[in-house]
């Protein structure tokens, strides 16, 4: 399923604060967008999940105008996890939070059936939420709240996904599994990400908003330019392929000296190498103090 956003113009206050947005994400493609604060990347999702109409532009879900679409069936079409998807759910235990996921596809009557409780149940296994089923919404952590919201749009089985720092409160673990899990999906993914080094790992394509407008687009070495580092994000850094394949980001050792144009970050960090890896040898006392028995133990043979 293709999303085309085409010439995007969104007020707010009187403020215009997107400015002429435009971006393709082709079937199972999944778009990092990425910039600094305030740039309007929650307002694009918003306006991509059809909850804030643009002043000019379309934004088409599968070829169709998302606008000109019945509620429900845009509904049906794109889920969404943003940053205030909790506010629904006051009072519900996890597994009725996920049964929510389904309620586009129901009819007037708003009966689940086999096929809902099939979905439920997978989007519950997919994300690891079926341990959390009884438990309140409200009494969860961040982390796991974050994981039962996904898996209420998963349950949905939507021809888009829409993301807002979904990895936000996720442990480091959290976020890779959560990584798969997304790509896992093989849904055409819209993600805004803060963390640059989780974008390139997950993401086919960037496009970086800067005040309202789109500064760069593209695939990931395309756009993580040091110039785009720079002038949009206000940082010395560059982003290079490993030889494992991994697209990493190595920051300048002071990332906010932006005119300092002696060493490019990548030279820095590769001069920093050796001595944060290799530290000085210790110089052996002349009497060595008897070991305590703390350091007994830690020097003890590890057992099996
Ligand atoms: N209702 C509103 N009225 C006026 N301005 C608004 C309104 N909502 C958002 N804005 C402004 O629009 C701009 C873009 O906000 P948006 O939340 O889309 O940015 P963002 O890139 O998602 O930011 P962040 O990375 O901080 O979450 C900001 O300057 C914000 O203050």
């Amino acid at each position: 399923m293709k999303l085309t956003v085409d010439g995007l113009h969104v007020t707010l206050d009187h403020q215009p604060i997107l400015r002429d947005v435009s971006l393709d994400a082709a079937q199972g493609d999944i778009v990092g967008l990425i910039g600094p604060n305030g740039s309007g990347k929650s307002t694009l999702l918003r306006a991509v999940y059809r909850s804030l109409r643009p002043a000019q532009g379309v934004v088409r879900v599968a070829g169709d105008d998302v606008w000109k679409l019945p509620a429900r069936t845009a509904a049906r079409r794109t889920a969404a996890v943003l940053q205030d998807s909790n506010s629904n759910a006051v009072g519900l235990c996890v597994q009725e939070i996920v049964a929510l996921g389904r309620t586009p596809h129901h009819g007037l009557l708003g009966r689940d059936g086999a096929e809902d409780h099939r979905a439920v149940a997978e989007a519950m296994d997919a994300c690891g939420a079926r341990p959390l089923a009884e438990r309140d919404f409200a009494s969860l952590s961040g982390g796991e709240r974050q994981r039962v919201l996904l898996a209420r749009a998963l349950a949905q089985k939507p021809k888009l996904l829409v993301l807002d720092e979904l990895t936000n409160h996720l442990d480091i673990r959290a976020r890779f599994e959560l990584l798969d899990l997304i790509r896992g999906t093989g849904t055409t993914t819209l993600a805004v990400l803060h963390d640059l080094d989780l974008a390139a790992r997950l993401c086919d394509h960037l496009v970086v908003l800067n005040e309202g407008v789109v500064a760069a687009a593209g695939k990931v070495l395309d756009v993580l330019t040091p110039d785009v580092l720079r002038e949009v994000f206000g940082v010395r850094a560059v982003a290079e392929r490993h030889a494992d394949g991994v697209i990493r980001i190595t920051y300048g050792a002071d990332p906010l000296a932006l005119h300092d144009t002696t060493t490019d970050p990548a030279a820095s960090a590769a001069s920093a190498e050796p001595s944060d890896r290799t530290p000085p040898a210790p110089v052996p006392p002349a009497h060595p103090a008897p070991l305590t028995p703390t350091e007994h133990e830690a020097q003890a043979p590890v057992p099996g």
